[in-house]
């Protein structure tokens, strides 16, 4: 439990002041909580994970949050044109670290990235690495994106969504926790414009038939491969944090590029 000392503390001061569960843990950096009680119990697709954050991460979140950073509350639908300039947006769920974000930001300027995950210190060094590297077009955001998906985002909205090796959670007993699923694909439909692409890709095997399997059984999504398989690995993809892991696990990589479409043939 992290606290904040008082440099000087009077004689009535107390000596330390203690955080409360829904402060921010760098102040004017990200919200402990954000979306706090204000939301109904809801499945969770994250691990908690503690989170050491170094002092460079440190420092970029609480320099740099107030002018990139977005704390998932669920209290206000977000205008992007006004937060990426009017350039188009995708929306980048579950960043882990960043790298590959920061290196598709870099690659891609006339693409806005909205990024999310709930991760303290991979938002710190998505931030120093955007800082960095001069990239304007990156936008971090803290929290659930089940709750942005519902509450924050306007319809049609964003020019496609990514959704890199999610927590594959193998377990059977886990496996309402993760995110590619029905509910979650009819949420992430309503914000994709059409034509919009939803870009999945996991090195775990039977996750990867899950969501081949949702996904070409949704409505509002139709496979962009012919022959209604995977997709082979897209040139703009960067190897991702996780994918190497898998990769030296000796793990194949499954890409799913689904078209989201109003009307089906
Ligand atoms: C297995 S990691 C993959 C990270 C990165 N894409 C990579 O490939 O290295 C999955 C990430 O998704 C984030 N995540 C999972 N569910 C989420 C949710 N509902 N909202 C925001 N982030 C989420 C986790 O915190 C974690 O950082």
């Amino acid at each position: 439990m992290s606290e904040f000392r008082d440099p000087v503390p009077g004689p009535e001061a107390p000596r330390h002041f203690i955080r409360a569960k829904s402060e921010p843990r760098f102040p004017g950096g990200p919200a402990a909580d954000p979306a706090g009680s204000h939301h109904e119990r809801r499945i969770r697709s994250f691990q908690p994970r503690r989170s050491r954050v170094t002092a460079g991460q440190e420092d970029a979140l609480q320099r740099l949050w107030p002018l990139w950073g977005l704390d998932i509350d669920g209290h206000r639908v977000l205008d992007l044109e006004e937060m990426f300039g009017g350039l188009p947006v995708v929306l980048e769920i579950g960043f882990g670290m960043g790298e590959a974000t920061a290196q598709m930001a870099a690659d891609d300027p006339g693409t806005g990235i909205l990024a999310v995950d709930v991760h303290t210190p991979g938002q710190g060094n998505l931030l120093a690495l955007a800082e960095r590297n001069g990239l304007s077009n990156i936008r971090v955001a803290n929290g659930d994106a089940i709750i942005l998906l519902r509450e924050m985002l306007p319809p049609r909205s964003l020019t496609g969504m990514r959704v890199y090796f999610p927590d594959p959670w193998p377990k059977k007993r886990h496996h309402k926790r993760r995110l590619i699923q029905p509910e979650f694909l009819t949420l992430a439909a309503r914000p994709l414009a059409p034509g919009a692409i939803l870009h999945c890709a996991t090195d775990w095997e039977p996750y990867a038939e899950q969501m081949l399997e949702v996904l070409s059984a949704h409505p509002d999504f139709e496979n962009t491969q012919e022959d209604g398989g995977f997709a082979p690995r897209p040139a703009f993809r960067p190897l991702t944090r996780f994918e190497g892991q898998g990769l030296d696990k000796g793990h194949k990589v499954r890409d799913l590029l689904f078209r989201r479409v109003t009307t089906r043939a």
